[in-house]
């Protein structure tokens, strides 16, 4: 990857800058329920602060669709980040404008100011040329530190690197580079744990890294595409049916590159998506037609955990059951506590997964917790991120 500028190349003493962050927080009742992604800013937001920069925050908020939403405000993240600082944060109610301008011009340096949710234009998904004129009349410079949103070419993330002396925040950077190690010069045996739900979301992915890694572990709802690909029966387990091939090939691949795949042997079933329902374990051939795996089996969590313990380096991303139900959390809680017990360097990519590690208690045992879902997954597979690639080059 070509070398990008960061904030150490360029001179901030009182310079306006438009930095872009990832505050797509969870809220309830306007209130933000979890402040991971607002945390992981600070220190690129109090660089910009000690060094005399006008700091103008902008990030997204959900999907409200080009439209303004009064539920996906920014202000209760505003809030939290003045706490977090301990330093007034404006909230403002609009991104561009003449009012948001006179804001701008009456601040001091060191001031921080935080736009509203820029997704209320319906330019910013567009990747609107106009909008990111606007948002870089703003600003002096252009700080990219949304890691979150860095897969998206859009107006406040891409566009507007067009028109400004764009670089890397410290987010960004920390994200890039924990990754990019991980992937270019992995520490071995390397093993990355691929679970969840969104098959088609993680197929490119589990391409890639048969070319990285030494020990490939599947489980979740996207192992029972690989199940069939075996030749077992599911029953009425999450299925992907135009992936079984490819599931094949997969298989066939791991072969060839000496990866040695680990499939779940035993599996929980229920008759129902519910946490009532009866349960049972059975081998994987064995789920009968009119049940559903949920959960892999005591048999693979024990092998699962004695791969990741036997690990230099270990990439998770999805859960390996529906761990939000206490009857099948067992199998992603067994693979978060060898994950906190391994000597390994543990990775942890995809908000599902990260909320599994907090729930169990063990997310301050792992050596990073990436912020970015989407993103981590983009970069795993090899793609270019927009956000980085628009970064003016060194
Ligand atoms: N066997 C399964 N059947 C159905 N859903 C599953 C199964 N295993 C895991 N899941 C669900 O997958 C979801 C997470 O998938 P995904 O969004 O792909 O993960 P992440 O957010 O970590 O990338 C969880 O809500 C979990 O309940
Ligand atoms: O939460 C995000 O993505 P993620 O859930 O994949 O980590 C980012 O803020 C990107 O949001 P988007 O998927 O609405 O563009």
């Amino acid at each position: 990857m070509m070398k990008k500028m960061t904030m150490k190349d360029v001179d901030l003493k009182g310079k306006r800058v438009f930095c872009r962050v990832d505050f797509n927080v969870p809220m309830s009742e306007g209130n933000v329920t979890d402040d991971t992604r607002i945390r992981a800013a600070v220190p690129t937001i109090e660089y910009l602060v000690e060094n005399g920069a006008k700091v103008i925050l902008a990030s997204h908020l959900g999907r409200p669709k080009g439209a303004v939403n009064e539920d996906m405000r920014l202000a209760p993240a505003g809030a939290r980040l003045s706490e977090l600082l301990h330093k007034e944060v404006k909230s403002l109610d609009e991104s561009i404008g003449e009012g948001v301008e006179q804001e701008i011009a009456a601040m001091n340096d060191g001031d921080v100011i935080l736009l509203e949710n820029v997704r209320f234009h319906p330019g910013e998904e567009k990747n609107d040329p106009e909008l990111a004129k606007a948002f870089a009349a703003l600003a002096d410079v252009f700080v990219n530190d949304a890691f979150g949103a860095a897969h998206r070419a859009h107006a406040s993330t891409a566009g507007i690197a067009e028109h400004l002396t764009a670089v890397s925040g410290l987010l960004l950077e920390k994200e890039l580079d924990v990754l990019g190690k991980a992937l270019s010069e992995p520490d071995r045996p390397f093993t990355a744990i691929i679970g969840g739900a969104k098959v088609k979301d993680k197929i490119g992915v589990i391409d890639h890294l048969l070319e990285k890694v030494d020990n490939l572990i599947i489980g979740g709802g996207l192992s029972y595409t690989f199940s069939k690909a075996q030749g077992h029966e599911v029953g009425n387990s999450l299925l992907e049916e135009d992936k079984i091939d490819l599931a094949k090939s997969f298989i066939e691949k791991a072969e060839e590159k000496g990866v040695k795949l680990y499939m779940p042997i035993d599996v929980v079933v229920a008759k129902e998506f519910s946490n009532e329902g009866e349960t049972k374990v059975v081998e994987i051939s064995e789920i009968p037609s009119d049940w559903m795996g949920l959960d892999i089996g005591p048999e693979t969590a024990k092998t699962y955990a004695e791969v990741i313990k036997n690990s230099k380096l270990v990439i998770w991303n999805g859960p390996m059951g529906v761990f939000e139900m206490s009857s099948f959390e067992n199998g992603t809680k067994s693979v978060a506590q060898a994950m906190a017990e391994t000597q390994a360097y543990t990775i942890i990519g995809g908000g599902d997964s990260a909320a599994a590690v907090e729930k169990f208690d063990v997310a301050d045992k792992m050596d990073h917790i990436s912020t970015g879902g989407g993103a981590s997954l983009e970069f795993m597979e090899g793609k270019d991120l927009p956000g980085v690639t628009a970064l003016t080059d060194k």
